[in-house]
């Protein structure tokens, strides 16, 4: 088995509300590296750790992470809806290889996605049916969230069953770092809300597109800085990078949700699909940060990272 990782921000505003042409032009470039870097890789299977934003998962049960062995995504915000071409085979021997090491993964057998799973696979592969795809979906919104140290066991787990395919692995990290965008809390939320959370209505058309512009004008305000969300917080994504590079991955059992919410925003644990990713890598053996990037776009609600990483 041959693996490599690519880490990458995602945002639903890229496309509506973006920075000026110099910042987009820098981030372009960090893409289009990441986009080389995965060509060259030509992988055989893309294991895909991706947060969801109450399209998929809801409060009736809501696991800490959960793998998929079939996945549609709804195409939410304009990105692309229908089945990801999930390998199945190899989505039914990660399961295993999770369970028998002692971590109690959920299993879907048909988890619906949305623009957390789709956008990475639009950037890096011009679609969601492209390549052999694993998703596995980690919760970096709904709270209570399980200790990130469960999130490295998961990552640890999936790394080693995946060592054992004959295949060349991509471990492709979806989220953070910091940032606050206005997505709904179950507690506080007026009952209308709540049940929403609880259920999983799916939206009309009007209330979905209702609900995106609210988030388009968000990324208005927070690059006016007229605001209450928590700024992008490029020291903490920093360090958050910094722990990734220096393969001191234990490091991160140490980071409490409070902590992380305080210093990165409500939807900073995004990056538990990094830990997971990097985790993944780490259980292959040692690595190597190849590439590093990082920008704070309040536009897009991000702090906007991409790194990608090899055995050393
Ligand atoms: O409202 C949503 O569904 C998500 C919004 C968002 C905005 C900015 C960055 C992200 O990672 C998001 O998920
Ligand atoms: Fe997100």
């Amino acid at each position: 088995m041959a693996p490599a990782l690519v880490g990458l921000s995602h945002s639903p505003l890229i496309g509506k509300n973006d920075p000026d042409a110099d910042t987009l032009a820098r981030i372009e470039a960090a893409v289009a590296g990441a986009r080389a870097f995965v060509a060259e890789f030509d992988p055989e299977l893309v294991v895909l750790y991706a947060p969801d934003h109450y399209n998929g998962f809801f409060y009736k049960e809501m696991p800490p992470f959960c793998l998929a062995t079939e996945a549609t995504a709804v195409g939410d915000f304009g990105s692309q809806a229908g089945p990801l071409s999930v390998d199945t085979e190899a989505a039914k021997a990660l399961a295993k290889g999770v369970l028998d090491r002692g971590v109690d993964l959920t299993v879907s057998a048909r988890m619906t996605v949305d623009h957390g799973f789709v956008q990475p696979l639009e950037v890096l592969f011009d679609g969601i049916d492209r390549v052999p795809v694993v998703p596995v979906f980690v919760n970096g919104v709904a709270t209570p969230l399980c200790p990130v140290s469960r999130i490295r066991a998961l990552g640890t787990a999936v790394g080693e069953a995946a060592a054992e395919l004959d295949k060349r692995v991509l471990f492709l990290a979806s989220g953070g770092l910091s940032h606050d965008p206005p997505v709904p809390t179950l507690d506080g939320a007026p009952p209308r809300v709540a049940d929403a959370l609880i259920e999983g209505h799916p939206p009309t058309p009007q209330q979905r597109a209702k609900g995106e512009e609210r988030v388009v004008q968000a990324g208005r305000d927070y690059a006016a800085g007229s605001t209450t969300m928590i700024p992008i917080n490029p020291t903490w994504d920093n360090l958050v990078l910094d722990t990734f590079e220096s393969g001191a991955l234990a490091d991160v059992d140490d980071w409490s949700v409070e902590w992380m919410g305080a210093e990165g925003g409500g939807s900073s644990h995004e990056v538990r699909t990094w830990v997971a990713a990097y985790a993944s890598l780490a259980a292959t053996g040692p690595y190597s940060m190849a590439s590093r990037f990082y920008e704070a776009v309040p536009e897009w609600i991000a702090g906007f990272a991409v790194t990608t990483a090899t055995p050393r």
